[in-house]
């Protein structure tokens, strides 16, 4: 596949689907980056990961504009994530994905320039420590997110119910009722190898809020069900040019110094 490298002339063209702000909070911890796997630091102290969903906690998908997003009722300490990294309990609130208009860029991760046709972020947030997701988002140790790279192979059963559900959020602000789905089945076999580094939202408000876990297993998606993201639409129903969803991905941050450590020797 292309390296950021080659296709970054490529990226140039792509609109960016918001206007990057020229300051930004703090600015040293921005994400997404490149991961150079020689470079990350082995850390043996890294605890296994305890990822528990609860299927019952899913609630509806939307497309808000930017992605789709599947949100679940975080009320209550259902769906949670700790370990790892983590020193508190975080709780499930929402997933979504990012793309590109082709399978050879997408991904906002990459990992010694490797991109991926797409990447899924699992969004938890502190629950220990503070009582909303959005009082979360605004604090260091506020949000945990989990991303997987997604590559184009055999169809992946599991992600078809969702597949099945964009037809109908296809305009921004458009939202319907998601019940009885389990996004474990969305993790890959293996999430003893990833990857952990301080970094922010990769969306407005971009805050340096998050904990990152870059899992080293991809999960294979077939190029059928991917095209049916990029049938979704930027735009509303009521706006006149519609504009297809694609290339949702922010351009990738400076490190700035930061470690990026992993869990594997
Ligand atoms: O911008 B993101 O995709 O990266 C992390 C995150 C967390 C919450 C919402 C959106 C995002
Ligand atoms: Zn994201």
């Amino acid at each position: 596949s292309l390296t950021a490298s080659s296709s970054r002339f490529v990226l140039s063209r792509v609109h960016p689907m918001w206007q990057e702000p020229l300051a930004i909070p703090g600015g040293d911890r921005q994400s997404p980056i490149n991961i150079t796997m020689r470079k990350s630091i082995y850390d043996p102290h890294l605890q296994p990961l305890s990822i528990r969903y609860d299927p019952r906690t899913c609630q509806q998908i939307w497309n808000n504009g930017y992605s789709f997003l599947v949100e679940f009722d975080d009320t209550t300490d259902k769906s949670t994530l700790r370990g790892g990294p983590l020193e508190d309990q975080y709780r499930l609130c929402q997933f979504h994905f990012h793309w590109g208009e082709s399978n050879a860029w997408g991904s906002e991760h990459t990992v010694d320039r490797c991109l991926y046709p797409a990447e899924l972020h699992l969004v938890h947030w502190n629950s220990e420590k503070y009582s909303l997701f959005e009082e979360a988002v605004m604090e260091e140790n506020g949000l945990a997110v989990i991303g997987i790279f997604l590559k184009v192979g055999k169809r992946h059963d599991g992600l078809q119910k969702l597949v099945d559900a964009l037809p109908a959020i296809r305009h921004k602000d458009s939202v319907v009722e998601f019940t009885r789905f389990d996004p474990g089945c969305l993790l890959p076999s293996n999430t003893d190898n990833y990857w952990t580094y301080a970094g922010s939202l990769t969306t407005p408000p971009l805050t340096e809020a998050v904990t990152w876990i870059i899992m080293k297993q991809h999960i294979e998606v077939s190029h059928d069900q991917l095209a049916v993201f990029r049938s979704l639409l930027f735009t509303s129903a009521e706006e006149e040019a519609q504009k297809s969803m694609v290339n949702n991905f922010r351009c990738q941050q400076p490190l700035r110094g930061r470690t990026v450590r992993s869990s594997f020797s």
